[in-house]
């Protein structure tokens, strides 16, 4: 349905034109949710502006079910593609009410369309009763809730979010990510989703890709990317762990290792030694900090009941099975 294909754009720079996303692929099917996860400036924004026609391209393709969207010296304007976007800075119309604002694309429908359609998102977003309020009355979670309204009144064929939440504390996210995936769900509506946050990316996507220095490292559903990351960089950015020289585990075969907390098990006949530098309470269990002997330091989940202060030594054993090996 989303097909991007090769794309490269660059802003002006002093130096000449720099490059920021250079051989970027990715496609979403028909009521697929895609995320771009990746550290500050890699390059995830711009591509939604690629997409949606912000950012012209030098060099591949933007198709959206099978219309040429955008090409070198070809860019569709963003008012005729059909695409949604919510953006960081959703910010509503503060001089409209909530209908208002949420009928705001719809301004060429008969008046009686529009408010069915503009009660229709809103219960859709669980603000039925909230037609009339203004802006400023509203919890920072319900203007997102607006603002998700307002992107999907017109029925967009694709749905561009970038950190749509960011604004919120962590529970409201959490919460909304997951009731946003099920009214997306609901919709049949194909997104793609902008966030540096792992556990949002997790509660929403179906395939996230990771991105580094304008390049997707690796797209895949979120288990694959934690089970079998096929880079160090990809290994270290999802979930837990860090990538060591395999011999700090006592490993002769060479090359790093991905090592998460669950792979290090206590073991009085285990082989490994560490100096146990902190533990923490994470509940519901709790975390070593451990300094290996050749100086690293490492995060190892304990088991109940096992006490093991700092400075003491402990002796653990790695499970191997399942073990992530780099060159
Ligand atoms: N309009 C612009 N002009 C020049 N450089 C830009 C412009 N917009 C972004 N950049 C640069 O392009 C690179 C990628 O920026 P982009 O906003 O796409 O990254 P991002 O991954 O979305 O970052 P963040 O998570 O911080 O929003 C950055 O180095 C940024 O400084």
């Amino acid at each position: 349905m989303l097909a991007v294909r090769g794309i490269r754009v660059a802003y002006p720079g002093p130096a000449g034109p720099r490059v920021v996303v250079d051989g970027l692929s990715l496609a979403l099917a028909h009521g697929e949710i895609g995320c771009l996860l990746g550290p500050s400036g890699c390059g995830k924004t711009t591509v939604l502006r690629a997409i949606a026609g912000f950012e012209p391209l030098q060099a591949g393709s933007i198709l959206l079910d099978g219309r040429p969207l955008s090409s070198a010296g070809r860019t569709v304007p963003p008012e005729l593609r059909g695409i949604g976007m919510m953006f960081q800075d959703y910010a509503l119309f503060p001089h409209l009410d909530v209908a208002a604002n949420v009928g705001f694309g719809l301004s060429r429908r008969p008046r009686r369309e529009r408010e069915a359609r503009v009660a229709e998102v809103l219960q859709l977003v669980g603000l039925p009763d909230r037609a009339d309020a203004w802006p400023h009355e509203l919890s920072g979670g319900q203007q997102q809730r607006v603002a998700l309204a307002r992107a999907l009144a017109p029925s967009p064929s694709l749905l561009l979010l970038d950190e749509p939440f960011s604004n919120l504390d962590n529970d409201t996210r959490e919460h909304l990510a997951a009731e946003l995936r099920s009214i997306l769900r609901r919709t049949g509506t194909t997104a793609l989703l902008v966030t540096h946050d792992q556990a949002e990316a997790f509660a929403m996507a179906d395939a996230i890709g990771v991105m580094d220095q304008g390049r997707i490292l690796q797209w895949a559903d979120a288990p694959t990317l934690y089970a079998h990351p096929r880079d160090p960089f990809v290994a270290g950015f999802i979930g837990r762990g860090c990538v060591l020289p395999a011999e700090a585990l006592g490993l002769d075969c060479g090359g790093r290792v991905l090592l998460r907390p669950d792979r290090l098990l206590p073991d009085p006949e285990g082989r490994i030694r560490a100096e146990v530098v902190a533990v923490s309470f994470r509940g519901p269990g709790r975390v070593a900090l451990l300094r290996l002997a050749g100086g690293q330091v490492v995060e190892a989940d304990l088991p109940a009941g096992l006490e093991q202060p700092p400075g003491s030594t402990l002796a653990l054993r790695l499970a191997e099975d399942g073990l992530v090996r780099f060159p």
